[in-house]
C-alpha cells in the first residue's frame, strides 16, 4: 500500500506548479508542448514511468496540452508515489517542452 504524502510533499509538489484539485484529494497540472507529436511523445515516456512505477496518472491529450491529474485510487487520497510520478513527469516534460 502507497504511503500517504506528508506536508512537506505537499509543499513540494505545490513549489513544482502542481495545483489541488476541487473535492478531492488529488493534484493537477497542465503541460503545454510544441506540437501534438511532441505532447504524444511525452505521454509515451511517461507511460512507461507509470509502468515501471505501477502508478498511473488521469490525463486528458487536447492538440499540444496534457493535462495530467495524479492521486492513489488504492488509498483515495495524495501518496508518495504521486509525488514520485510527479517528479518524474516534470523531468520528462522539461525534456521536451
Ligand atoms: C492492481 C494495481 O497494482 C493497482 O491498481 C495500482 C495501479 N496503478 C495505480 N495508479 C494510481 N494512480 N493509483 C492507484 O492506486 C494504482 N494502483
Amino acid at each position: 500500500m502507497a504511503d500517504p504524502i506528508d506536508d512537506t510533499g505537499r509543499a513540494t509538489l505545490a513549489e513544482a506548479g502542481w495545483s489541488a484539485v476541487e473535492g478531492r484529494d488529488a493534484v493537477t497540472k497542465t503541460y503545454s508542448f510544441a506540437n501534438f507529436v511532441e505532447a504524444w511523445g511525452f505521454m509515451s515516456r511517461a507511460a512507461i514511468w507509470a509502468e515501471k512505477l505501477n502508478h498511473h496518472p488521469e490525463w486528458f491529450n487536447v492538440f499540444k496540452t496534457v493535462e495530467v491529474t495524479l492521486s492513489t485510487h488504492d488509498i483515495g487520497g495524495l501518496s508518495e508515489l504521486d509525488l514520485k510520478l510527479a517528479q518524474k513527469m516534470d523531468r520528462l516534460a522539461a525534456d521536451g517542452e
